[in-house]
């Protein structure tokens, strides 16, 4: 496997921590191109720390952060993000908002204004997907937090990133909305092609949607468990109510229960 995302031996100290200890200390891992990777980890272990990391918004102290073949030395311009809170801006339409990208990322930035209608298009096709469709003039506030979730999703694609940074996306939703976004998730992965690394608290939600798992130590974080999901795509979600399903759950769970009592 050629890896996209390449973390070897990284240690992080973030300038103002105050007790000086390193945020990952020799974290290691690798995901492959078009991979759905999910990170899990006891709460501060260090996962939003490896998104930093890849997405050039932090450097490491030591050890070398390599995505599609070049080390990291500035933000990834390559990468989409989303985030548990979607931060719309409330006097944009949703539409605007999803076009919010291409007016900071080239060579979109230098394009859009002369091919405006083709991004349009782009966006309501975006939008048609994850089943929002004649829903942009609306600005966020009048959606729902799950609509506003899949406009956020619309909106980490429209520059057609090759990789897709999910920071507990799914986070503040009720447990019906999440799985509807799952299904969502997994059908954006399959039609974009796109590596996906998803940092998440929910144990069945990694198992449904990754392809690989990574579980986290307590801080400072390193990688102490990497499983590869067995489930052949594409899946359902009657997959999560199968015992062999149940069984990895448990199988993380163990590991989680494990980092947390060494913190
Ligand atoms: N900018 C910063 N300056 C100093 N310390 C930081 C900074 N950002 C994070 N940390 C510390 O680094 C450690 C890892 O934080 P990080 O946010 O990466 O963990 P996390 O696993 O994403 O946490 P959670 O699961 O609670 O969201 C924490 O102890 C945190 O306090």
């Amino acid at each position: 496997m050629k890896p996209f995302v390449d973390i070897h031996d990284v240690t992080h100290v973030y300038a103002r921590a105050e007790d000086g200890l390193p945020a990952v200390r020799n974290l290691n891992l690798k995901v492959g191109e078009g991979e759905f990777a999910a990170i899990v980890g006891p709460s501060g272990c260090g996962k939003s720390t490896l998104m930093k990391l890849a997405t050039g918004l932090q450097f490491p102290r030591e050890g070398t952060v390599i995505v599609d073949g070049k080390q990291v030395g500035a933000p990834v311009k390559l990468a989409g993000m989303a985030f548990q809170n979607p931060t719309m801006l409330p006097w944009r339409t949703t539409l605007d908002n999803i076009l919010l990208p291409l007016e900071i990322v080239e060579p979109h930035r230098s394009r859009l204004r002369r091919h405006k209608a083709e991004y349009v298009g782009k966006a309501e096709s975006l939008l048609a997907q994850v089943g929002l469709t004649g829903q942009g003039h609306k600005f966020p506030w009048q959606l729902s937090g799950g609509m506003q979730q899949r406009a956020s999703l619309c909106r980490a694609l429209i520059h057609e990133p090759k990789l897709l940074m999910l920071d507990e996306p799914f986070g503040a939703l009720d447990s019906f909305t999440r799985e509807e976004l799952w299904c969502v998730m997994r059908d954006l992965h399959a039609a974009q092609k796109v590596t996906i690394i998803l940092v998440t608290h929910d144990l069945r939600e990694a198992a449904f949607l990754a392809d690989r798992i990574f579980c986290m130590s307590a801080r400072p974080g390193r990688i102490v468990a990497e499983k590869e999901v067995p489930f052949p795509r594409p899946r359902d979600l009657e997959i999560t109510y199968t015992p062999e399903f149940s069984e990895l759950v448990h199988e993380l769970r163990g590991h989680i229960a494990k980092a947390r009592q060494a913190a």
